[in-house]
């Protein structure tokens, strides 16, 4: 039997006047785990979720919720919750009156605001009117609203924006927690250090359509390649002995080489042999951002130019 996926995008295709904002997008996100979902600005994030919540339509393609499309949910609210603009708010409004007024437009209690208000930490503020609040309280309380009707499935457009380090802190455990609880949890960031130790797997996307989609292991284990890290002050001699054994050296700054091509042990075993000083050689670790870095090195649409060579 196999297990129906939380979220499926199907196909997307979406054009906005000569601009192609989707151009096949497709992949599933399964319950009781983060998905990043990750991408240079333009990639057709925000879009995607949009056409989820059916806040924007497809040209062509389908997503589902739960199996079904957004447009025939009753009681939305009680089966994804999303943020997607921290910033749309009715600035007049106390806080706490736009949480109730989301809550009795599904049917919810205020005892249900007043239980996700305490998850979101904004006990202390909620009663303060809403164009008052930092970025990071807005982000706080959309995730509160993502909340109230207690659904299944999550989608966050950049929740890490405008956050302090606490509220980072805060967030990467709250959403592990959700995730823990069995709900899928869909999540954008540009902060691929924040996704390293939050996210589960990710969707990569670039141009409209993915790029990657993996678990974030596995990305990194790709990444790193056979790649070996090496810390000596005697950069040339080290070169000099590898080099003739195969390896490709490049320095990487400071005393730190990057040596391609041979094992760990093989290295250790060739310096020790010429007496060649090192305080390091170990594998090379790589990092998210290095593994995005190389996913989109062909579908970033802005990148500064250098040289003679076009922005786009
Ligand atoms: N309402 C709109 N009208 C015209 N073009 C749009 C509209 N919404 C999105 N686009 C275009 O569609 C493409 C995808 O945009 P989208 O906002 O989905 O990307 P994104 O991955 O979320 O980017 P970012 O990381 O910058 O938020 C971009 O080229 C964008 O300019």
């Amino acid at each position: 039997m196999t297990t129906r996926a939380a979220i499926e995008v199907n196909g997307l295709r979406k054009r906005f006047g000569p601009a192609v904002a989707l151009d096949g997008m497709s992949f599933a996100v399964a319950p009781g785990r983060i998905t990043g979902f990750v991408g240079p600005n333009g990639a057709g994030k925000s879009t995607t979720m949009r056409v989820i919540l059916g806040l924007d339509a497809a040209d062509e393609g389908h997503a589902l919720v739960g199996g079904r499309p957004y447009a025939s949910l009753r009681r939305p609210l009680s089966h994804v919750g999303a943020l997607l603009d921290a910033a749309a708010l009715q600035p007049s409004r106390r806080a706490r009156n736009h949480l109730l007024w989301l809550a009795h437009s599904q049917g919810l209690t205020a005892r249900r605001v007043d239980e996700v208000v305490e998850q979101a930490g904004l006990g202390s503020v909620i009663r303060r009117k809403a164009g008052g609040y930092s970025l990071g309280m807005r982000q706080r309380l959309g995730i509160a609203a993502a909340l109230l009707g207690d659904p299944p499935v999550l989608m966050l457009d950049e929740p890490f924006n405008g956050l302090d380090p606490e509220g980072i802190v805060w967030i990467r455990g709250f959403l592990r927690s959700l995730a823990a609880e069995g709900r899928a949890v869909l999540v954008s960031s540009h902060l691929m250090s924040e996704l390293q130790d939050t996210a589960h797997h990710l969707v990569v996307v670039g141009r409209g359509k993915v790029i990657a989609d993996a678990g974030v292991a596995e990305l990194l284990s790709a990444t790193a390649g056979d790649r070996v890290t090496l810390r000596t002050t005697a950069g040339s001699a080290a070169a000099s002995v590898l080099e003739p054994a195969g390896a490709t050296v490049t320095a990487t700054g400071g005393d730190t080489l990057t040596v391609s091509g041979l094992a760990t042990e093989r290295v250790v075993a060739l310096l020790s042999a010429r007496a060649v000083p090192f305080s390091e050689v170990s594998p090379h670790r790589a990092t998210l951002e290095e593994a995005y870095m190389e996913l989109t090195r062909d579908a970033v649409q802005f990148r500064a130019a250098t040289g003679r060579g076009e922005a786009r």
